[in-house]
């Protein structure tokens, strides 16, 4: 837990709880015991603190914040009870030095840390702020503006950093322990006064409450409803107007009302199911436990469109050499200039530029257009345009060009993986790869098996996941596989909303008030409304292929909106055209404003469908946006194409701009209750039969019917008949 040894006349208390030396209470005793021992030996003369295997700590345990008010109350008594030690204490800090562990060594007289080590107060992202009064010791320590950047932010800074902002007192390259050592011994009988941050003063900044005024409506923007960024700012603001003592009983005030909000339950649960995901499985019975992924020393990716660009530009930032191969000269140029583009830019954001990143070696990326180049690579990620008979010739030509051990990815957002597969000599080696829009900034990999994708595959690919720093989530092959398909019922609700009288506005408004980053409109606007377009084309829903005489607002049975269909022939495909769901300032312009044009539009639609416009309210945008697509999740769980709720949920946070302080999409479901989303999905559902993703799923009405059981028993209640598996 921590472990307590006198050599000289330093005293050694290690913390030790693997894999990351979060602060439990155990811990908290024993770093107690070992300095209350320390303080009472003649003998030992200072104290240095250090984690067991090279990391300080990861702060609080985390899985201890259900008993919160005991670890929320251990943590800060000893942090003083360090400061207030007569000996010098060192934190010799190594890895990481995070939240609570950060704390510890804020109140340690002397921080020395290794060159590799990075320190934060990550507790907002929590859900939480740093409760153990580093709220108030840092800004003492390195002035307001760079502690209201951690706290409010989160942010790990590296140990050069943290020396420029005077965090640590020194860096060193080798041996930290055997550094602090030395700087204990040095300062021994040092006076200790000047060295403990809570007699100190916070640093004045020229017109302090100006500053915070600015601060704050930052902070406020950039929140978006999640209360942690603001009561970590009112945190720190209270060390700008209070004595020490008065501002660590605010801050304890403010923690309380942060853990007692569901938003912290929400954030906690949203950073273990970003875990849990990494265990990934199948319902063949692959899984992370047992399968291997294989090397990927070289790669190719094939179409330099926007989604290629950004998968060459993760693979280049992952250092990963890789070939570019485009149809033709004219394609492969115009790509190339864009790669080079984005890759310029991406070397500017990073330590060492352009040397690190490398892309002006060709043995690192190389641009083609021969297939023949691809003859050693050990992985391809194919990123044409949707199209299934592209996509297959691609994936034929592949499988008789690649080697034979090499891993065949399509980038596709809904096509069938056994069809593409099937194209192949080796379907056991096709995986789909769905990368969002940056690809090079997007953190969510949407990785689909098919029916005869090998554990290997899998493997390797949430291996590439990690390598290109994204969080991949390993799920079934259906249409639109689990982000899309969930997507589907709720974009056809905001557009069956606007047929009934709501306006795009409106209905963006009140999922952005919810917290989504973008509404569905806006979003659509952005992406182009001319993909979905094509897309229903292809599946015969518009277009010349639809059967004469069939009803415009029906297909196959079902409610159909043709207004996406109708903007498109009026050709207002969004922000590119200048004009989609809003109007924009020119073609390519991202200032949106409500279209009168529009506005008339949608009116004479509804005359002509003899549609009778009424008032829609915020409460039944979000209820039959959100409820429409949590039920397809539902459905998705009962079929077996993703192994959890916290797939759906890691889906939705990283890939289509759930808000996380509500958790994603099942959790929210979980918070609301199972029987009121139940019972809502029941009401719309029967005010419109005709649509299918407002009939409750067999799953949700099963586990309403048990007693609403918490999300982590869900699972257990699908039973083997029920599900596909
Ligand atoms: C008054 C009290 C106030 C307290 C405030 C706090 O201290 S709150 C906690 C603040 N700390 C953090 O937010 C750090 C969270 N951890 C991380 O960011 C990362 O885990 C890491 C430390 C940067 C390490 O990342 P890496 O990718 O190397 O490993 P994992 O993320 O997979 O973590 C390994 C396992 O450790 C578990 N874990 C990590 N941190 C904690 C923690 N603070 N408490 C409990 N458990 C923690 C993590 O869940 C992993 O476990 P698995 O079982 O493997 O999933």
């Amino acid at each position: 837990m921590a472990q307590y040894a006198r050599g000289s006349a330093v005293a050694v208390i290690r913390l030790r709880n693997p894999p990351v030396n979060a602060l439990s209470r155990a811990v908290l005793q024993a770093l107690e015991d070992g300095l209350k021992k320390a303080d009472a030996d003649p003998s030992v003369k200072a104290v240095m603190i250090c984690g067991e295997n090279g990391k300080f700590s990861a702060g609080a345990d985390i899985r201890g914040f259900s008993a919160p008010k005991r670890l929320g109350g251990a943590l800060g008594p000893v942090v003083s009870l360090i400061e207030s030690s007569e000996k010098p204490v060192v934190a010799a800090i190594e890895g990481v030095a995070l939240g609570g562990g950060l704390e510890v060594a804020l109140g340690c007289h002397y921080r020395i840390a290794h060159v590799k080590a990075r320190m934060g107060l990550p507790e907002v992202t929590l859900g939480l702020l740093p409760g153990a009064e580093g709220t108030q010791r840092l800004p003492r320590l390195i002035g307001v503006p760079a502690a209201l950047d951690m706290i409010t932010t989160g942010k790990h800074i590296p140990a050069t950093e943290a020396l420029k902002l005077g965090l640590v007192d020194e860096i060193v390259e080798e041996n930290t322990i055997e550094a602090a050592i030395r700087l204990a011994n040095k300062v021994i009988g040092q006076p200790l006064g000047p060295r403990r941050l809570s007699l100190k003063p916070v640093p004045k900044v020229p017109n302090m409450e100006a500053f915070l005024d600015e601060a704050l409506a930052k902070v406020k923007r950039q929140a978006r409803g999640c209360l942690a960024p603001e009561l970590c700012f009112q945190a720190v603001r209270a060390a700008t107007q209070s004595p020490f003592a008065d501002g660590v009983r605010r801050e304890r005030e403010l923690f309380q009302v942060l853990l007692s909000s569901g938003q912290a339950q929400a954030l906690q649960y949203a950073f273990f199911a970003e875990r849990a995901v990494r265990r990934w499985a199948t319902p063949g019975g692959a899984s992370w436990s047992s399968a291997a992924p294989q090397p990927v020393r070289r790669a190719a990716v094939i179409g330099l469109g926007t989604m290629g660009r950004g998968i060459v530009t993760s693979l280049v930032k992952a250092n990963i050499p890789l070939v570019a191969l485009e149809q033709d000269l004219e394609n492969l140029n115009k790509g190339r200039k864009a790669v080079m583009f984005l890759l310029e830019r991406e070397a500017m954001k990073m330590e060492g530029g352009a040397q690190v990143l490398d892309f002006h070696n060709p043995a690192r990326l190389q641009f083609t257009v021969d297939f023949d180049l691809l003859r050693d690579v050990d992985l391809v990620i194919e990123a044409v345009f949707e199209n299934m008979a592209l996509k297959k010739e691609i994936f034929h030509k592949l499988s008789k060009i690649c080697k034979p051990g090499a891993l065949l990815c399509t980038n596709t957002s809904a096509l069938n993986i056994d069809e593409i597969a099937s194209a192949t000599n080796r379907p056991q080696q096709v995986i789909g790869t769905h990368f969002f829009s940056p690809a090079h900034v997007m953190r969510l990999l949407e990785i689909i098996y098919g029916r005869h994708t090998s554990p290997t595959a899998i493997a390797t690919a949430m291996q590439l996941a990690t390598a290109l720093k994204k969080v991949g989530v390993v799920v079934g092959n259906c249409f639109g596989f689990v982000g899309n398909r969930m997507m589907f019922p709720y974009v056809q609700q905001a557009v069956f909303l606007l047929e009934e009288g709501s306006r795009p506005d409106a209905v963006d408004q009140a999922l952005e008030d919810f917290g989504f980053k973008i509404g569905p409109f806006r979003m659509s606007d952005l992406a182009g409304l001319d993909v979905g377009w094509r897309s229903r084309k292809d599946q015969g829903l518009t277009g010349p292929s639809l059967p004469a005489g069939t009803p415009a607002r029906q297909r196959r049975g079902q409610r159909y909106s043709p207004l996406p269909d109708l903007l498109c022939e009026h050709g207002r495909f969004g922000q590119k055209t200048g004009k989609g769901w809003y109007l924009y300032e020119k073609a390519g312009g991202r200032t949106a404003t409500p279209d009168p044009w529009l506005l008339n539009f949608l009116s004479q639609y509804r005359d002509t469908h003899g549609i009778q416009t009424r008032f829609i309210d915020q409460e039944e945008i979000l209820e039959r946006c959100l409820f429409s697509l949590i039920n397809e999740g539902f459905a998705i769980l009962a079929e077996g194409i993703a192994s959890g709720p916290e797939h759906l949920d890691v889906i939705y946070i990283n890939g289509y701009g759930w808000p996380k302080h509500r958790g994603g999409p099942m959790f929210y479901a979980s918070t609301v209750g199972l029987p009121r989303v139940l019972a809502k999905l029941q009401k719309y559902s029967e005010a419109h039969p005709d649509v299918p993703g407002l009939q409750p799923s067999a799953f949700l009405k099963k586990l309403a019917a048990v007693g609403n059981p918490p999300l982590k028993e869900w699972m257990s209640y699908l039973s083997q008949q029920s599900s596909k598996l």
